[in-house]
Formats: structure tokens, C-alpha cells, sequence
């Protein structure tokens, strides 16, 4: 280790909405070719990663106090996705692979704090996976931006190279083509507010990709790019799309539930997050998004919050 090399490295991991998704072909190992506008958002998982002698690597994941007590509150009632043990975790693969891809001798040690509803939509695996590279790059300084690291990051998971930004600035949205993994940062003419609903209920990303249909005609994401880079919400609303919302209520009740529910209320446009099973509703400003939050959460159909769209941010060193 060099003497000015950091020990240990923190990220903010944000969530992300979908605000378009079209599929466009099946590909003949199982995944979907796909078009999809992403964008980053202020609920944030904390991860830290810090090198360590044993050349291993182990990972502990809990909820932070908020989302454990909502995780507690629905206990048993339905499918509330359980936390992986280390092995499993998304990141815990992502480090042994970085170990394995740059040669590097020393292990890590990862703690992760998560506020991201799991099997929720809002990409909270995928996010922490992405901080737990760009914090393990840092540590072993190889840039960020590195395609070697890119490209770990798309075989390991579709829409984990969404969270590692832009090495041409700051990014708070994309476009993402292939299989989610090629990502174009997309501009947008002012901060995007929303509400988000999770039931009480995760959904399986795999299980709704079985079930979802290929269109004929597949829509183009044009007229979402123009709307995002216009700032205006409710023409942004107007553009919202998601194939994969039938096989999403397919797959889970209380997605209708949830999804009539912010119908009622006065959005600007509303739609499933990727496979489901949060919901959003666009919002036109910052306080409507709270009261709207508000009044959802006194609903019953899960947890509501407001969010706005934030920039993806680097990860902040600790020499200590
Ligand atoms: C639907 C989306 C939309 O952003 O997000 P989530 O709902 O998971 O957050 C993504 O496409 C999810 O990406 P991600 O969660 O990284 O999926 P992966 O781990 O790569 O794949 C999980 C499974 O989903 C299916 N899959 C995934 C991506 C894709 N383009 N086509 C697919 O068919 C495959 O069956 C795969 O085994
Ligand atoms: N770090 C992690 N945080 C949350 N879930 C994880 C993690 N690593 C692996 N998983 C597994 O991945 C599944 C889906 O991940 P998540 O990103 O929360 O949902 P989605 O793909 O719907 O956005 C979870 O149900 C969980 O079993």
C-alpha cells in the first residue's frame, strides 16, 4: 500500500426510476434487447469499502432504522424482499471479481446500509454493486472510467454501468440500449421531482422479463429525450412508457393497487419503475411531491416518499 493511498471509501448509491422502457428483440440467450431512460434519484443506500490483509472478501448489508422498521412492519404478511446473506450479495460478487480482473492481493471489507426497497424496480442491488467497484477502483487507484471496469460492471448486471455516471461530467440521466449496460447520458432541463410507492410486496426482475411480450412496433425514446431536455413535467409525463408494467401486475396485485391509488391524486403522469413493484408519479414541483407523499403513505397501499432526481456522485476518500 502506498502511504498516501486511501484505507477506506464511502458512496451514496442512489435509486433510479424508469422513466421509458421499450423492448425490442429477444435475444437468444434469454435477455432482451431493450431502450430505456433511467434516472438517478435522491433515496440512497450507503455503502464502505475498505482493503483488508485476508485476502478475502465479506460484506454485511442491513437496513438503516427507517426502512427496517417499514421492512418490520409488513413481516410476514407478504414477499418483502430479504436482505442476501454475504455470499449472495450482488457486491460481494462484484469485489471477488475485481479482485480476480486487476490481480489485486488484498481482500475487502464492505459495509452497506441500505434505505433502497429491495426487488422494488429502483435498482438498489445494481447501485450498490456499481459504489462497491467505484470504491474499490479508488482504493487501488485505477480510474473509475477504466472500460476494463465497465465492463465487469455489465456482465455482472444489466443496469449497474448506469450508476457509475459519466467520465464527461456530472450525469443524472440516460438512455441505455443493448441489454441496459450501454449507456448515453441523456441532458434534462431541470431538476424532475416525483412520488414513489412501494408495496409491500418485491417482484422478481427475471420472473416479469418471462412473462413480457416483445411489441410488433416498438415505441421510440425520442419523444422522451426532447420532453427531458424541454424540463417540462408534464410533457415528460405525457412520454412515460413501460413494457414491462403488464407482466408486473401480472406478477404482482398490488401493483393496480398502488398505481390507482396515485391516479387519484393530482400527478402529472404516473407508471411502473422497471420490473416493478414501486410506482412513481411525476410531480410538478417539490411541495406537491411531499403532500401527494403524504396522503399515500396515509393510504396503506406501502411506503410513499417524495424524491427529485440528483446527480451521480463520486465516492469520498478516508485516509483513517
Ligand atoms: C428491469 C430493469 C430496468 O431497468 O430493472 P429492475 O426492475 O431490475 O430494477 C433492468 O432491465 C433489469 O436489470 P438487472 O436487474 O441488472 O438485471 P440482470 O441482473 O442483468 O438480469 C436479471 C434477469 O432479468 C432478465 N433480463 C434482464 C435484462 C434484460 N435486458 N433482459 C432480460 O431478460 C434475465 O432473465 C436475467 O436473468
Ligand atoms: N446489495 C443488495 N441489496 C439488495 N438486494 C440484493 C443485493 N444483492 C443482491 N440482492 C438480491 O437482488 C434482488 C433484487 O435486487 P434490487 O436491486 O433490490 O431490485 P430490482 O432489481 O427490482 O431493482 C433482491 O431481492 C436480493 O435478493
Amino acid at each position: 500500500m502506498h502511504a498516501n493511498q486511501p484505507q477506506a471509501v464511502e458512496i451514496n448509491t442512489p435509486a433510479k426510476l424508469n422513466l421509458f422502457l421499450e423492448l425490442l428483440d429477444r435475444r437468444a440467450d434469454g435477455f432482451h434487447k431493450l431502450e430505456t431512460v433511467m434516472v438517478a434519484i435522491n433515496r440512497f443506500d450507503r455503502i464502505r469499502v475498505a482493503l483488508s490483509d485476508s485476502a478475502d472478501v465479506r460484506v454485511e448489508c442491513g437496513w438503516l432504522p427507517h426502512q427496517a422498521a417499514v421492512v418490520e412492519r409488513y413481516r410476514g404478511s407478504q414477499a418483502v424482499a430479504a436482505l442476501p446473506r454475504s455470499q449472495d450479495n450482488l457486491v460481494t460478487r462484484a469485489l471477488e471479481q475485481f479482485r480476480q480482473r486487476f490481480s489485486i492481493a488484498d481482500g475487502f471489507r464492505a459495509s452497506i446500509a441500505k434505505t433502497i426497497p429491495a426487488g422494488a424496480g429502483m435498482g438498489g442491488a445494481s447501485s450498490d454493486a456499481a459504489g462497491a467497484l467505484r470504491a474499490a477502483a479508488q482504493l487501488c487507484q485505477i480510474d473509475q472510467h477504466d472500460q476494463r471496469l465497465l465492463q465487469l460492471a455489465g456482465e455482472l448486471g444489466s443496469d449497474i454501468p448506469f450508476f457509475f455516471g459519466s467520465p464527461q461530467g456530472a450525469m443524472s440521466a440516460a438512455i441505455a440500449t443493448g441489454r441496459g449496460e450501454r449507456i448515453d447520458p441523456v441532458s434534462i432541463g431541470g431538476k424532475l421531482h416525483f412520488v414513489v410507492v412501494h408495496p409491500p410486496e418485491s417482484v422478481s426482475t427475471a420472473e416479469v422479463y418471462r412473462r413480457c411480450q416483445v411489441p410488433s412496433r416498438p415505441s421510440s425514446a425520442a419523444a422522451m429525450l426532447a420532453a427531458l431536455v424541454g424540463g417540462r413535467g408534464t410533457q415528460i409525463a405525457s412520454q412515460l412508457l413501460n413494457r414491462l408494467s403488464e407482466p408486473a401486475r401480472a406478477t404482482s396485485e398490488w401493483i393496480d393497487r398502488v398505481l390507482s391509488a396515485i391516479a387519484r391524486t393530482p400527478v402529472l403522469g404516473y407508471q411502473v419503475t422497471g420490473s416493478g413493484s414501486a410506482c412513481f408519479g411525476v410531480c410538478p414541483n417539490a411541495a406537491v411531491a411531499s403532500r401527494i407523499a403524504h396522503n399515500l403513505q396515509a393510504a396503506g397501499i406501502g411506503s410513499a416518499f417524495a424524491a427529485h432526481s440528483v446527480c451521480i456522485a463520486s465516492p469520498t476518500r478516508d485516509m483513517g
